[in-house]
C-alpha cells in the first residue's frame, strides 16, 4: 500500500503525544494489574519527560480489574454491573499508576470524560484548559471513560475512540496506541496465520476497515477496528497514529527516537492546518470584539493571546466556547476563535484587566479572553489593509 507523505517520523519530533494501553495489556489478560508492565510504561514515560515532552495516558482496565477484584470470571452484560466493575477497578488502575510514576518523581491525575464532555464546547474548552495545566505542570494526566456515570447510548465503550478525541482535544503530533499484537495485520492473526503485517499506511484509507477485526481476547472490547477508526480521528486534528505492542521492551523511547515499530497510520493534514480548517469551516461565527491597537499589536505582531483589557466593543450574543471574530478599530477582522467568555461576560470585562475579572465576575475560569492556541489569523497586518474583507455583522 502507498502513501504519498514523506516518512518522517511524527513522534520522534513531537512534543505533546497520547499513549493508550488496552484492558489486555493493562490486566494481563484480565489476570489483574500487570504492575511489571505498569512500571515499565512509567519509567518510559518518565524518560520522555526527562526530554521535555509531555504525555497523556489513556489507559483501559477499570472493567478487568474490578471483574478481578470482586471475583468474577464472566464479563457480565448489564450495564450496572459493568459500571460497579469499574468503578472498583479504577481504583486499583490509578493507585497503581500513581505508585509507578511516584518512583520517578512524578504525579499522576485521574481524568475520567465522557463523549458529551468533548462534544459541548463549554465543557471541551474545560477539559482542554485542565489537561493544558497538567501539562504545563508536569503532571501525567491518566485518562479512561468515566463509565460509571455514562449510558449504552452515548458510550464509547473502547478507549480507542477516546485515545483519538484526547488526541484531537490537546492536538498532539500522535497517538501511540500500544496493544497485545504487533499492530495492524492484513487479517486478525489470531485466526490467519498468513496475515501480512501493515507497517505503513493512511489513516482513513477505508481498505484498513476491511481488514481490523474485533477483540480476539475477551478482555479488550474494540479490537483493530476500533483503532483503525481512531487513527481516521486523530488524524482530523493532524495527529499520526502508531499501533504497536505494548510488550516491546522500551517501546515509547525507541518510537520517541525515530524507530519504526509496529504499524503507522499516517495523517495528510499537518497539525495546525486541520485546526484551521476545524475552525474556519466547522463552527459558526457567533459574534465579534472590536480590539484596540495595542491588542491587535499585540496577536499579530507579538503572537500573544487576547486579553480584556484590549477589546473595546462586543457583537452579538454568544457563549463561552462560541467562534468569535477580532476586528481591529476599522472593523476589519485579523482572526477568529474560541471565546472563553460569554457575550454578557465579555461585555463586564471588556478594558479591564484580566486581574480584575474575578471581582467583576465572581470568579475568573481563564486570564484570557482568547487562547492564542484558539484562534486562528486571517492576515499578518490587520491595520494595514483597507481592502481587507470586512466580517459580516450578521451572526
Ligand atoms: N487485522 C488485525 N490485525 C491485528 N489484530 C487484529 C486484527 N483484527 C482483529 N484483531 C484483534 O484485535 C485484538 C486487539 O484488540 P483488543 O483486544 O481490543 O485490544 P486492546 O485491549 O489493546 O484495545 C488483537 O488481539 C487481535 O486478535
Ligand atoms: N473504560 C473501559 C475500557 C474499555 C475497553 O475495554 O477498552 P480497550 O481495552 O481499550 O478496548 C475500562 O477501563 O475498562
Amino acid at each position: 500500500m502507498s502513501v504519498a507523505i514523506p516518512a518522517t517520523s511524527a513522534v520522534a519530533k513531537a512534543r505533546r503525544l497520547v499513549a493508550k494501553v488496552g484492558s489486555s495489556l493493562v490486566t494481563n489478560e484480565g489476570k489483574g494489574i500487570d504492575l511489571v508492565a505498569v512500571a515499565q510504561w512509567a519509567a518510559q514515560i518518565a524518560a520522555l519527560h526527562a526530554q521535555g515532552r509531555q504525555i497523556v495516558l489513556v489507559s483501559s482496565g477499570a472493567i478487568a480489574e474490578g471483574m478481578a477484584r470482586l471475583g468474577w470470571t464472566q464479563r457480565p452484560h448489564t450495564m450496572n454491573e459493568l459500571q460497579a466493575a469499574a468503578a472498583v477497578g479504577q481504583m486499583g488502575l490509578i493507585q497503581a499508576y500513581e505508585v509507578a510514576f511516584a518512583k520517578h518523581n512524578i504525579r499522576t491525575a485521574q481524568i475520567l470524560l465522557t463523549h458529551e464532555d468533548l462534544a459541548d464546547r463549554r465543557r471541551y474548552l474545560n477539559a482542554r484548559t485542565t489537561l493544558y495545566t497538567l501539562l504545563s505542570l508536569g503532571v501525567v494526566p491518566i485518562v479512561n471513560e468515566n463509565d460509571t456515570v455514562v449510558t449504552d447510548e452515548i458510550r464509547l465503550g473502547d478507549n480507542d475512540t477516546l485515545g483519538a478525541l484526547v488526541t484531537n482535544l490537546i492536538e498532539a503530533a500522535a497517538l501511540i496506541i500500544l496493544t497485545d499484537q504487533r499492530g495492524l495485520y492484513s487479517a486478525d492473526p489470531r485466526t490467519n496465520p498468513d496475515a501480512e503485517f501493515i507497517s505503513v499506511a493512511q489513516a482513513g484509507d477505508p481498505a484498513l476497515e476491511a481488514m481490523a477485526g474485533g477483540a480476539g481476547s475477551g478482555i479488550g472490547t474494540g479490537g483493530m477496528l476500533t483503532k483503525v477508526l481512531a487513527a481516521k480521528r486523530a488524524a482530523n486534528s493532524g495527529g499520526h497514529t502508531i499501533i504497536a505492542s505494548g510488550r516491546e521492551p522500551d517501546v515509547l523511547i525507541r518510537l520517541a527516537k525515530g524507530e519504526r515499530i509496529g504499524s503507522e497510520l499516517r495523517a495528510i493534514l499537518p497539525v495546525r492546518s486541520a485546526r484551521k480548517r476545524w475552525l474556519a469551516n466547522h463552527l459558526r461565527l457567533r459574534g465579534r470584539v472590536t480590539l484596540d491597537v495595542g491588542a491587535v499589536r499585540a496577536l499579530m505582531q507579538n503572537h500573544k493571546s487576547l486579553l480584556s483589557i484590549g477589546v473595546t466593543a462586543v457583537e452579538g450574543e454568544f457563549e463561552r466556547g462560541d467562534v468569535v471574530a477580532c476586528v481591529d478599530q476599522h472593523g476589519v477582522e485579523c482572526g477568529r476563535g474560541l471565546i472563553n467568555y460569554s457575550s454578557t461576560d465579555t461585555r463586564r470585562i471588556m478594558r479591564q484587566p484580566s486581574s480584575r475579572i474575578p471581582e467583576i465576575l465572581g470568579s475568573m475560569s481563564d486570564q484570557e479572553l482568547m487562547h492564542r492556541d484558539n484562534m486562528v489569523f486571517v492576515r499578518a497586518q490587520a491595520s494595514e489593509t483597507s481592502q481587507a474583507s470586512h466580517t459580516s455583522n450578521r451572526f
